[in-house]
């Protein structure tokens, strides 16, 4: 431990010269219900329950306190929390679906501060003992650590008598183990000799520390981490001694001590005052009258979520040594106070796993939190520990951890030292203990998120079996919350010694992002298929020089045969198996330069070379680029800006043939236009297909047109022809669903990605990562338009109260109403002239509109009126889409092909079924104002 971290003039300096952090709150999501005005003072609801929770409690244990300045109160988890836990980790890249995860502020030096969601962070660096032996380390019923009998020293492999594997749905098949690759370190392995099913649970686990973050204080319970932001019409559990506002809406209460954390109720309160915060408020009171650390608390001068984590973990301890004195004394009695807490709160699983934790955490986190495996091909000790210090963060934490945790009597350093000194360890092992015990919290720590929003709303350190999962970019597991309480769920099929793993960072990146993301963040090169065998990320277009990369002559020159469930789907219209005619080999191509194509139903063959596909792809592009270009007005109406193209709103329909029969039409891109594409536009398209394809164009439906392109089925031809036609459409979708994200389009943002689904399932057979995502997109676009939905209909009864407000108050700050009145145009467009298509027109042209001068006042009023009817109308459209949409997203034939989605029971998964479920909500709800603007 460096002694700047204990030096309060250094501290004080230090936190001054430091702005850790913005303590702006993430961007709160909106509540199902609709919006309730309520002025009242939040913080007029602290309950001085401080006092009230201390007269609880015991006077034995009162006493305890006043003497050692420590409490004797046995550690109580709730498990009342129900609401929490992470859809899929690590997915949410869009701008739009991007939560606030905690603002890091521009300070760089910041970063240290747990302050945005996180997977286990850099790996801990310290000096645990273990060898690199491959061989199975697991013991079953060992407390001690493993002793390899071959070298006779302990080896880092934790023994499983957890209560979270012992209560593991899948007893006894998970083993920690190290694993084969060198400088893995140790792995979770599936040991079972059935396959697992996508959704099994695998194992659930409490934390050993656990708080909510900085930015979610007040709005999410300290005890229970229920999120009020996401509460939808839940019966409101505070029994009276919470605070629910006249709205039904319920809010949080604050310690009146500290005035730092926030609870549902007096229950969680007093039970949070027993596990900690008794001391932590006393600490935070400490620290507060320190006038070299009080404006990290006064004016959130720095993310407090590690300290008060730390503080947590180093207080945990001392409870339990104080605990295991009182026991002692006793004759292994428990004191009242703890007697009466274990009765009043605690409960079957919950109560031998914390004891379990206060019997064995901290001998855990020590010991098995750490791997030297690991350490030896990342990078030093001393490197960390620069790291850790480099923006002077750790010393700034640690000022505040001792500012909260050390008696002014203690000596710093004799304190830190002793947060090491653990029975059975050798000196060495108890070295600097401020620093390791940051060093594990920053290895290990995992974020705490919000199942609805992914949004980070905590920090917990896992010790029982969660901090040994290591990540794969393709993975067969997640983990969700339900509080504290973590839960890992298998994702797809897990077969018998499968290693389980997790996504440490965002999938959808780039290969060549994310493993700069993996290296610079977690120091290791991750090996996993999709790193190995898809330099380019198939998830996204690749860029140009990832395709270099590959194209460089080292690489092999002829991939393997493909198996058919793995990249392709026979292309041979006679062939039994073939359902699709749409090729799936781009992936491949960028690794290798020839794929040989081999049907095992039909025998069919032919070899795709990287060349041709890289024409076909440049073919593609350009067509797509010139097309866009032609929709835009191109040539006709160059340099004008203006855009006539607005993106697709519903799928084609089914159009009928000359001969009576139907034909289903192939939507290009489901790129329409709100009036004819040009003659332009559709000679660039038909030309481009045509060098394409070498056929004319069969069945091609543009925009709203009903233009379009003659051609026999058969003409599609070779695999060259289906690939570029593949890219084409592929590529026009994926245009199609940016263009409307970046214009928060939602409703198209929804459409193209269930069109875009539906190509990924074409082309990717089974489970595959792109699926996943788009999925994920899929429902997160849902859940979204649930919101706006809802936001709509409050609106339309606000508006339909104030027919005169003006355009200004309709046009709100924030931008979830920015979204709304988006929405709202974007369902006006359609019926716009030229030039009003884009959302972004729209705005603009009606910010303008608010500055005009008075004399157009009126057939502004007029064209609003105008305005309201037309989106009245298009709100019912919408609505009707949405209800369609439903029973699609609860199809079981469309969810089995997006295996991410399954539930245990074939449905949809549980997390989605809450999405879908909330569209219903919203529907329902949104249908009442809709009907009344109908009679008006
Ligand atoms: C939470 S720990 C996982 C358990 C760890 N293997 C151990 O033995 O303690 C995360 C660390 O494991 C290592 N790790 C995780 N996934 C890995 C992978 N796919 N390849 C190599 N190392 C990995 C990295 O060093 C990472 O910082």
């Amino acid at each position: 431990m460096e002694s700047t971290a204990m030096d309060p003039e250094i501290a004080a300096t230090s936190s001054t010269q430091a702005r850790f952090r913005s303590s702006s709150n993430p961007k709160a999501k909106r509540n199902y219900r609709p919006t309730r005005r309520d002025d009242s003072d939040h913080e007029g609801h602290d309950l001085d329950l401080q006092e009230q929770a201390q007269s609880t409690e015991t006077k034995a244990e009162t006493e305890k306190q006043g003497q050692d300045g420590a409490s004797t109160l046995p550690y109580v988890r709730s498990q009342n929390a129900q609401n929490l836990g992470e859809v899929y980790p690590a997915l949410a890249r869009l701008s739009f679906l991007d939560q606030e995860q905690g603002d890091i502020g521009d300070d760089p030096g910041a970063n240290f501060s747990v302050s945005k969601p996180r997977r286990p962070l850099k790996q801990a660096f310290s000096d645990g003992k273990q060898t690199s032996d491959s061989t199975e380390r697991q013991l079953m019923s060992s407390k001690e650590p493993a002793v390899d009998a071959t070298l006779g020293i302990s080896l880092a492999v934790p023994p499983m008598t957890s209560p979270a594997a012992l209560n593991s749905a899948i007893k006894n098949q998970i083993v920690i183990r190290e694993c084969e690759q060198i400088g893995k370190g140790r792995g979770l392995f599936y040991t079972g000799k059935e396959s697992l099913v996508p959704g099994s649970l695998i194992f659930k686990e409490l934390g050993y520390c656990q708080v909510v973050n900085d930015a979610s204080l007040s709005k999410v319970c300290s005890t229970c981490f229920k999120d009020t932001r996401e509460e939808q019409g839940e019966e409101e559990q505070s029994s009276g001694t919470g605070s629910v506002a006249a709205g039904g809406q319920r809010k949080l209460v604050r310690c009146a001590g500290c005035r730092i954390v926030w609870y549902c109720n007096k229950t969680c309160q007093i039970k949070d005052w027993k596990l900690h915060h008794q001391l932590e408020c006393q600490g935070i009171q400490k620290s507060l009258s320190n006038p070299g650390v009080k404006d990290v608390w006064t004016k959130h001068k720095m993310d407090t979520t590690t300290v008060r984590a730390l503080c947590r973990l180093i207080r945990r301890r001392e409870r339990v040594k104080i605990s295991a004195q009182y026991k002692a004394e006793h004759g292994g009695k428990l004191d009242a106070a703890q007697k009466q807490v274990n009765e009043v709160y605690f409960s079957g699983l919950d109560q031998k796993e914390d004891e379990w934790l206060d019997e064995n955490g901290a001998a855990w986190i020590q010991q098995f939190l750490s791997s030297n495996e690991i350490k030896q091909t990342t990078t030093s000790d001393a490197t960390t520990k620069k790291h850790l210090d480099e923006p002077g963060q750790f010393a700034k934490i640690m000022a505040v951890v001792m500012s909260c945790v050390v008696s002014p009597k203690e000596d710093p350093h004799v304190f830190l030292k002793g947060l090491s000194e653990l029975p059975g360890l050798s000196e060495h092992d108890a070295g600097d203990g401020g620093l390791e015990l940051t060093r594990k919290l920053d290895s290990y720590g995992f974020v705490i998120t919000n199942l609805e929003t992914t949004m980070a709303i905590g920090l917990a350190l896992y010790v029982q079996s969660m901090p040994f999962l290591n990540h794969s970019c393709v993975p067969n597991c997640i983990y969700t919350f339900r509080g504290a309480r973590v839960e890992c769920r298998a994702i797809r099929k897990v077969q018998p010694g499968e290693e389980l793993t997790i996504s440490y960072i965002d999938q959808i990146d780039l290969t060549k992002v994310r493993q700069r993301h993996l290296q610079d963040q977690y120091h290791f090169t991750c090996d996993c298929p999709l790193c190995k065998f898809f330099p380019a990320n198939p998830m996204v277009l690749p860029e140009q020089e990832d395709l270099l990369d590959v194209l460089a002559p080292s690489k092999p020159l002829c991939a393997p045969s493909l198996d058919p469930k793995q990249g392709w789907i026979c292309p041979n219209p006679s062939c039994k198996a073939a359902r699709h005619t749409v090729l799936a080999v781009d992936s491949q191509l960028e690794i290798y330069n020839n794929v040989k194509l081999h049907c095992s139903t039909c025998g069919y063959e032919e070899i795709l070379t990287q060349e041709l596909e890289q024409e076909n792809r440049e073919e593609a592009e350009r067509l797509l680029a010139r097309f866009v270009r032609e929709m835009n007005g191109g040539s006709a109406s160059k340099g004008n800006g203006a855009r006539n193209f607005e993106l697709a709103k519903f799928s084609a329909e089914t159009t009928a043939s000359e001969d009576g029969s139907s034909t289903e039409p192939i939507i290009v891109g489901g790129l329409r236009t709100v009036q004819e594409p040009s003659g332009a536009a559709l000679r660039a398209f038909a030309a481009a297909y045509r060098t394409l394809t070498g056929t004319e164009s069969r069945s091609v439906i543009l925009a709203n047109s009903t233009s379009r392109f003659s051609d026999t089925d058969e003409h599609l031809g070779t695999n060259h022809g289906r690939s570029s036609v593949h890219h084409l459409v592929r590529g026009l979708v994926q245009a199609a669903f940016d263009e409307a994200v970046s214009h928060k389009h939602w409703i198209f943002a929804l459409e193209r990605s269930i069109e875009l689904n539906r190509i990924l399932n074409e082309v990717y057979i089974g489970h595959h990562p792109v699926k996943a995502v788009q999925n994920y997109y899929t429902c997160k676009i849902a859940n979204l338009l649930a919101n706006l939905l809802l936001e709509e209909s409050t609106v339309e009864i606000e508006e339909s109260d104030e027919s005169d407000e003006s355009d200004d108050d309709k046009f709100g700050d924030s931008d979830d109403e920015r979204d709304l009145t988006a929405l709202k145009n974007a369902m006006t467009a359609s019926r716009a002239k030229v030039g009003d298509g884009s959302m972004q027109d729209m705005l603009s042209r009606r910010g303008r509109e608010g500055s005009d001068d008075n004399s157009t006042k009126n057939s502004d009023k007029k064209q609003r009126q105008q305005q309201r009817r037309s989106q009245a109308e298009n709100s019912k459209k919408v609505l009707q889409f949405l209800k369609e949409l439903v029973p699609k997203l609860e199809d079981s034939s469309i969810l089995q092909q997006f295996q991410i989605c399954w539930g245990k029971d074939g449905r949809l998964a549980s997390r989605y079924r809450h999405q879908v479920d909330s569209l219903k909500q919203a529907l329902h709800y949104a249908e009442l104002p809709f009907a009344k603007s109908e009679k008006e």
